[in-house]
């Protein structure tokens, strides 16, 4: 198997072929420190919101601290579907271990880190990987990125033989840091409850609650799984990504950088904007599962990930999703008095083997979430109203 890292490592001054991604993706595309020093210093252009849930109190979630809390994620999520969030909770020096942690991993040899590498092809996600043209998209492109993947939380579901055992530090430093998520995503979808009118448990009991019988409802848990991204440089930003644009297909998911830029997200004009570094925070997303159940009152946000020439990028995705089959996902009752629902039900799995695997015939007839240019030129497509049902088809693979 290729990897990025290696290809990088070689010296070439020119991509392969099959990481050149095509004209109508390039908009934007260029070496992140460059996309954005432009983009922080264009006066007045917007920027993802920072959020502060230091001041919400579950036990008061009517105090006038908590309300303008919930009213600042709510916009957020609503304008945006991505935030910074400040006050989350999370120790420092946890978060600096964790960065240690899995940099270690990466620093291991080629070799070594192939002891654990997955097959896709084969359904099996966890691991150290590199997307494979084919896989990564109609095009077949391939992602300027390698990466880790894995279960996260619970622990009793995580399989702690596929987590590296080099570094030593990285299974009880990144376990910790798992329950430390869980802990933060229980707050922020409290948080979007409110922000919707309805009670602060309502997101994560329909995000973890069994359907069928309701005489008999049974909680599974939320479940966190693990990307690490690692983006080694690349000679030629302007014509590759590291990660191409898509939605997240989680509920909500929490991202952590080495301090190197290269996230963009897009904005509710349709402009690509890169994402600051806001030390201190957390950027969290507002994924699929999430904007199905909001009826899609929150964004699930369109980002892809630019590479550069300088220095390597590493990020720490935690995806927060619901158990793949027993949860439907689905429009809140509550949300339905006066809207139609948005969006069709499905379990989780469906979802993402229709988006993720494309598994599913439907597939072909999917409409995605698109990058700016192609956004436009569909417009008027676009501008059509909606019926019933046909806004899932806005939802893009993954
Ligand atoms: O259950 C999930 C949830 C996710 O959020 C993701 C996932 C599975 O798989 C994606 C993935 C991982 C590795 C690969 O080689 C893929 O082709 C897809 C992952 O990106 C993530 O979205
Ligand atoms: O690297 C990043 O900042 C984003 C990565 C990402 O979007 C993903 O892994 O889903
Ligand atoms: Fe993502």
């Amino acid at each position: 198997m290729a990897r990025v890292e290696a290809l990088s490592m070689s010296g070439l001054s020119a991509i392969p072929a099959e990481y050149v991604r095509p004209q109508e993706e390039r908009q934007g595309l260029g070496d992140a420190y460059d996309e954005a020093a432009a983009s922080w210093s264009a006066a007045g252009s917007p920027q993802i919101p920072v959020v502060d849930v230091a001041a919400f109190d579950a036990a008061h979630p009517a105090s006038p601290a908590s309300l303008a809390v919930v009213g600042a994620v709510r916009a957020a999520a609503e304008e945006w579907g991505v935030m910074h969030v400040a006050g989350h909770g999370i120790p420092e020096d946890l978060i600096d271990a964790l960065r240690g942690a899995g940099t270690g991993f990466f620093r291991l040899p080629i070799e070594d880190k192939e002891a654990y590498a997955n097959d896709p092809a084969a359904g099996r996600l966890e691991g150290y990987g590199s997307r494979l043209a084919g896989s990564a998209g109609e095009d077949g492109k391939r992602e300027w990125e390698d990466y880790l993947f894995h279960m996260l939380h619970p622990d009793a579901r995580a399989d702690h033989a596929l987590w590296p055992a080099h570094p030593p530090e990285y299974v009880p430093v990144t376990k910790t840091f798992g329950e430390r998520v869980s802990e933060l995503a229980s707050r922020l979808l409290a948080i979007l409850s409110l922000g919707l009118g309805v009670p602060a448990d309502t997101l994560e009991r329909r995000l973890r609650l069994t359907s069928g019988d309701a005489e008999v409802e049974v909680e599974d848990d939320l479940l966190l799984k693990l990307k690490i991204n690692y983006y080694p440089r690349c000679p030629q930003p302007e014509l590759a990504v590291g990660v191409e644009a898509h939605t997240d297909v989680s509920a909500l998911s929490f991202i952590l950088t080495n301090g190197v830029p290269g996230l963009q997200v897009v904005n509710s004009d349709g402009a690509w904007v890169t994402a600051r570094d806001e030390p201190g925070t957390l950027v969290v997303h507002v994924g699929d599962a999430l904007e199905i159940l909001s009826n899609g009152r929150y964004t699930s946000v369109l980002h892809r990930g630019l590479v550069n020439r300088q220095a390597v990028r590493v990020s720490w995705v935690v995806f927060a999703e619901p158990p793949p089959d027993s949860v439907l996902l689905r429009p809140l009752p509550e949300l339905l008095v006066d809207e139609p629902p948005r969006f069709e039900p499905r379990t989780f799995r469906q979802h993402l083997e229709r988006k993720v695997l494309k598994k599913n015939d439907a597939q072909e007839e999917e409409e995605v979430k698109k990058p700016p240019v192609a956004a436009q030129e569909e417009e008027e497509e676009a501008s059509k109203p909606l019926v019933a049902g046909e806004e899932e088809h806005k939802v893009l693979k993954e």
